[in-house]
């Protein structure tokens, strides 16, 4: 029998806007504000479990919808959320959005069901193991078992980038524009001096290939000692996935998502055999037979937003190791709550781990009260209890007032180009 004070008695998701950069990708550029939620969840002992996830639409009306059902479940179950989950959302009571293709809006895979519920439970299992370390006095990490590392190490994530939105009432931040190799080092440069990282990766997919090749090929003169990643999110065509692949044979240390597809991927790495990244091909567990089996993918990105939560990217970790597959860490714009997540997560996967992916550098405002900072590029893996880090509610009453006021609901990148040209259309792929 649980203990009355392990049930929840309230899950709570707010909504927020998070101001963000002018960072360029294939589909177009961030929009001035992004949507994100915050998860509590309240036991009858008085503690607050956090969550962070997706704040678009469709998304806020399934974890709300979810969240209406936690009370009276115990924190120790978070396994039992999908249970609960593929008992709540079902086709007939879930946003059609969801679970039809939406190539023009997400960079992580088809959506489908089992997508969904990973979504969900993920927000949700993430707040149950901080309300859960937090009343047992252990931290996430222990509860999955105990961390392999104590440092979690992050790569600079480059981006091409205007300086400013081209809208008047937007966000601003004092990073200059990095549009050709010149302005990418610049901004490389800054990354390594704030924050120490020893990894760089460029998002691709914005300028025709010889470009980025130019500009991967600069941050590899100027970081000679640091390993480079690009990731066009799958923009080229086989025979160009094929050449920009020959081309930085000697200067990556992978290329992600040359190419839509897994056969694509595949057929790229057969022809170049330079290794390959995915966030793309591989995002729910029924596309990873046909990846390995054909060496679509040498380095899975794992994200445990999507992958199900925690303990989904511990098992996926395990996988990849079986294998001889190695591991790194997706990321969309975040706050501390998602990186505290992502450290706990990266603490504990096996295998061949590779530095991972944050946004978190290019966000100006957080909703947790001591914002991490990297130190050498990496995030110490914390030992408070939970998660290790505590909610901020000015902060995310600010945020939340800021939704309240907006009518921006999804993140859209096309929608935001479109601002400053508006023939743009998200473009058909191939797109070189
Ligand atoms: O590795 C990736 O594909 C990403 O980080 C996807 C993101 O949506 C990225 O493209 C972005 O923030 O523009
Ligand atoms: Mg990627």
């Amino acid at each position: 029998m649980y203990e009355r004070s392990m049930l929840i008695s309230e899950a709570r998701v707010t909504p927020i806007l998070v101001s963000d950069a002018p960072l360029l990708n294939l589909q177009g550029v961030h929009q001035p504000y992004t949507p994100r939620c915050v998860i509590e969840v309240v036991t009858e002992g008085g503690v607050v479990g956090l969550g962070e996830t997706y704040g678009d639409r469709e998304y806020l009306t399934a974890l709300q919808t979810f969240a209406a059902h936690l009370p009276g479940h115990p924190v120790t179950a978070s396994t039992r959320l999908w249970d609960l989950a593929a008992e709540i959302l079902r086709p007939e009571t879930v946003d059609a959005d969801l679970l039809g293709e939406r190539p023009d809006r997400e960079m992580f895979g088809r959506r489908n069901l089992d997508k969904l519920h990973g979504i969900v439970v993920s927000a949700f299992e993430v707040a149950l193991l901080d309300a859960l370390g937090r009343t047992v006095d252990l931290p996430v990490h222990a509860l999955l078992g105990g961390k392999l590392r104590d440092r979690v190490d992050y790569a600079a994530y480059l981006f091409y980038r205007w300086s400013e939105h081209p809208t008047s009432h937007a966000s601003s931040d004092d990073w200059d524009a990095a549009l050709d190799p010149g302005g990418v080092v610049r901004q490389a440069e800054r990354m390594v001096r704030e924050h120490g990282f020893r990894s760089l990766k460029l998002k691709g997919g914005v300028f025709p290939p010889e470009e980025e090749i130019a500009a991967v090929t600069a941050l590899h003169q100027a970081f000679p000692d640091l390993p480079v990643r690009l990731d066009p999110n799958g923009a080229w065509s086989v025979d160009t996935g094929t050449k920009v692949a020959e081309n930085l044979r000697d200067v990556v240390e992978y290329l992600e998502d040359p190419c839509t597809g897994t056969r694509a991927m595949a057929e790229v790495h057969r022809r170049a055999r330079v290794r390959l990244a995915t966030n793309m091909c591989v995002t729910t567990p029924g596309e990873i037979p046909e990846a390995f089996a054909t060496d679509a993918v040498q380095v899975l990105l794992c994200d445990h937003h999507f992958w199900g939560g925690l303990q989904a990217t511990q098992h996926l970790s395990a996988i990849c190791k079986t294998y001889g597959v190695g591991l790194s860490m997706h990321s969309n714009t975040h706050l501390g709550i998602s990186l505290a997540a992502m450290t706990h997560a990266a603490a504990c996967a096996q295998g061949d781990l590779h530095a991972c992916d944050t946004h978190r550098p290019w966000q100006t405002e957080d909703v947790i009260t001591r914002p991490h900072r990297f130190d050498g590029g990496a995030i110490t893996v914390p030992d408070e209890p939970g998660l290790g880090v505590e909610l901020d509610r000015e902060a995310l009453a600010r945020l939340h007032e800021r939704w309240s006021g907006s009518d921006v609901r999804t993140r859209d990148d096309v929608a935001a180009m479109q601002v400053a040209d508006p023939h743009w259309s998200m473009p058909s792929m191939p797109r070189w």
